[in-house]
């Protein structure tokens, strides 16, 4: 097929965004591009919206890499090749880039290698006697750590001497425990070295992840042995990242940029495989020089919707270490069983340096199915996951629909094996919801009974891999509902008059800095007393500890969907007591194993596998996202 051909296959086409499209159209008018050209810069913006920071040349075979970049040469005003004119297309390590990708790609990039340096001077500066001194009261000795390293205690100490580093740990390995330890040890040092306090910011990509540190924070700093004055200097709010750097209505500036950077010393980034890199460039822009960035979360998971795959590849070499043996020797210093050689390299990085592995689930113990089912997910073995699912585990159901319709019961008990307590289907938070306080209760009462719900709500959660098609999130959501409203459990749904009900959950779908709502905030209709009577409004956990519960008129929430089910995509930095993962009956390029490993690991209890195509499973785990462009360069 001839490039005018290709090119006009996509213009027609369904792949191509409208913006992709928009783009051609643009260039082509403006500097009369062959179809060639037309083709890979409209590939390149498709790029994008597949995750990936660049297009690579291989990934357009119709031209060998020089004929394209002669091309290219015939438009210099077009395409940056050597000399930096401002292009707005870059061609740098053998890919094409938007340079607006490219700069956040080199940003990092270079910071990267700045904290480097930052963190080798940091780590000569530390007594390793005195750091050990800290770390003993926090992390004893136990019969395990004896056996193996505590990289718990080990993550500790390599980020108490980094100027940047990363906690990286599947669900339950302790990465927040680590960190609150970490401030603790900090804030001790600083008190020994005579310095002021640090200046500490605790942020999340998102409100909910951002409420969930927050409590267990709290939960975890109350247990730990240390002075109430050093608790003092340990933060217990958590903001959002966009909170945090001011985000402002209708722009991708922030309000705290180079010019007006953060005010702090140190900041912790929790959840940090849901950041791209735009927000990454955006946060490094706005760190001050001297401060410390903390990224905690867990490598496996899927990456942030937008380019980039940054958890990943920091953390490329995690699970191999790839330390130094100068690493490996400072840290042995600190540590009660020696480091395993096979985390030793000569060829690792400076970045590996930096770097600590959880390596042991304190939540989930390894017999568990949800922990196997995960373990079995993440190294791609589908037979095993197959046992797995067809086991008899406590914590693990599996159910084979082949039509929405077959899952009424479930979806109203949650429950597929008659022993196993506490399955909570829909119909638990619903029930919490029919209890409404009396017209005269008090706000109180009625923010307790709204918490409740919210709380009760988070026991099942159903989780789709796709948006469309019978096992999408649309459809399930309109499914799900006819089954409560014929169950009698919610009295109309969305598709009547009017769109709100009692019991109704939707999730914010946009920021809206007005009402300070964040996409992917869930909240829940609720009927409640209001000065005598009865009202509708919709109730959000707050971000502000002060209270719990923020009510929003449904008038003013436009942007939202029914949240029944939500995308996994949509379910990162949350967990819910029974998660259920719901598989489409067809394939899908984002059927992925970094997407059913992130739907199981959004169980803190219960997980339960709807199966619509069974095959569809092994296809999935097969398949690993792969993303290009490269912020380590
Ligand atoms: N070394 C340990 N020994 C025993 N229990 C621990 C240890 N470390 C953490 N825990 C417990 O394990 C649970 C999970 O810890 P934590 O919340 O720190 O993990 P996490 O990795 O941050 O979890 P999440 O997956 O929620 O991000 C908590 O109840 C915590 O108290």
């Amino acid at each position: 097929m001839s490039d005018s051909e290709l090119l006009e296959l996509q213009m027609q086409g369904k792949d191509w965004r409208a913006l992709d499209k928009a783009l051609v159209t643009f260039f082509r008018e403006q500097q009369k591009l062959p179809a060639a050209l037309a083709l890979l810069i409209g590939q390149c913006s498709f790029a994008l919206a597949q995750g990936h920071l660049c297009l690579p040349l291989k990934r357009m075979p119709q031209q060998s890499e020089q004929e394209w970049q002669a091309l290219m040469a015939l438009y210099p005003d077009l395409f940056q090749l050597s000399e930096d004119n401002n292009q707005p297309f870059v061609y740098a390590n053998n890919a094409l880039y938007m340079r607006r990708y490219f700069s956040y790609q080199q940003q990092i990039a270079l910071y990267l290698e700045q904290s480097n340096e930052r963190s080798q001077k940091l780590r000569q500066a530390i007594n390793p006697a005195l750091l050990n001194q800290l770390l003993e009261p926090l992390f004893p000795a136990t019969a395990a750590t004896s056996a193996a390293p505590d990289w718990q205690r080990l993550s500790c100490a390599i980020a108490a001497s980094s100027s940047f580093s990363v906690i990286t740990g599947g669900p339950g390995t302790g990465k927040t425990t680590t960190v609150v330890k970490l401030l603790l040890v900090l804030q001790q040092l600083q008190q020994q070295q005579g310095a002021a306090p640090l200046t500490i910011q605790l942020a999340a990509p998102t409100g909910k992840a951002a409420v969930r540190l927050r409590s267990s924070i709290r939960t975890t700093l109350d247990k730990l042995p240390a002075s109430a004055e050093i608790k003092s200097q340990v933060p217990t709010e958590v903001s959002t990242l966009h909170k945090l750097l001011g985000a402002r209505a209708q722009s991708r500036q922030f309000k705290q940029n180079a010019l007006e950077p953060l005010a702090l010393d140190l900041l912790v980034v929790d959840e940090a495989s849901m950041l791209d890199v735009e927000l990454m460039a955006a946060l490094l822009s706005a760190l001050p020089a001297h401060a410390r960035l903390i990224l905690l979360g867990d490598k496996d998971q899927l990456a942030s919707v937008e380019a980039g795959a940054l958890m990943a590849e920091l953390c490329q070499w995690a699970e191999q270490g790839h330390y130094w043996p100068v690493t490996v020797d400072w840290l042995n210093q600190l540590s009660f069983a020696a480091v395993p050689e096979l985390l030793i390299s000569q060829q690792g990085k400076a970045l590996e340096q930096q770097i600590g592995m959880l390596r042991v689930s304190h939540r989930f113990d390894p017999q568990s199915g949800i922990a196997k089912l995960a373990t079995a997910v993440n190294n791609g073995q589908s037979a095993e996951v197959t046992a797995i699912c067809q086991a008899d585990y406590a914590d693990l159901q599996y159910l084979e629909a082949a039509e929405v319709r077959q899952l009424k019961q479930f979806v109203l008990t949650g429950q597929v094996k008659s022993q196993i307590k506490d399955a909570a289907g829909f119909s638990f938070y619903l029930q919490t919801v029919a209890q409404s306080p009396a017209l005269d209760a008090s706000e109180q009462a009625i923010e307790n009974w709204a918490q409740q719900v919210l709380t009760d709500f988070s026991a099942f959660q159903l989780l789709c891999a796709v948006r469309q098609g019978p096992f999408g999130v649309e459809q399930v959501n309109l499914s799900v509902e006819k089954m409560l409203h014929q169950a009698g459990l919610i009295q109309q749904t969305s598709q009547q008059s009017s769109q709100w009900y009692a019991g109704r959950p939707v999730m914010v779908t946009q920021n809206d800095y007005a009402l300070g709502l964040m996409n992917g905030d869930v909240g829940i209709c609720l009927l409640r007393p209001y000065q005598g009577k009865l009202m509708l409004a919709v109730a959000f956990a707050s971000e502000d500890s002060s209270k719990a519960v923020r009510w929003v008129l449904p008038s003013r929430l436009q942007q939202v969907e029914t949240a029944y089910a939500i995308t996994v995509h949509k379910s990162q930095g949350s967990e819910f007591r029974h998660a259920v993962l719901v598989l489409p009956d067809h394939f899908s390029p984002v059927l992925t194993r970094e997407l059913i490993y992130t739907g199981i690991t959004r169980a803190a209890k219960l997980f339960s596998l709807v199966c619509a195509k069974p095959d569809l499973l092994a296809l999935a785990i097969e398949q690993k996202v792969q993303r290009y462009g490269a912020v380590r360069l």
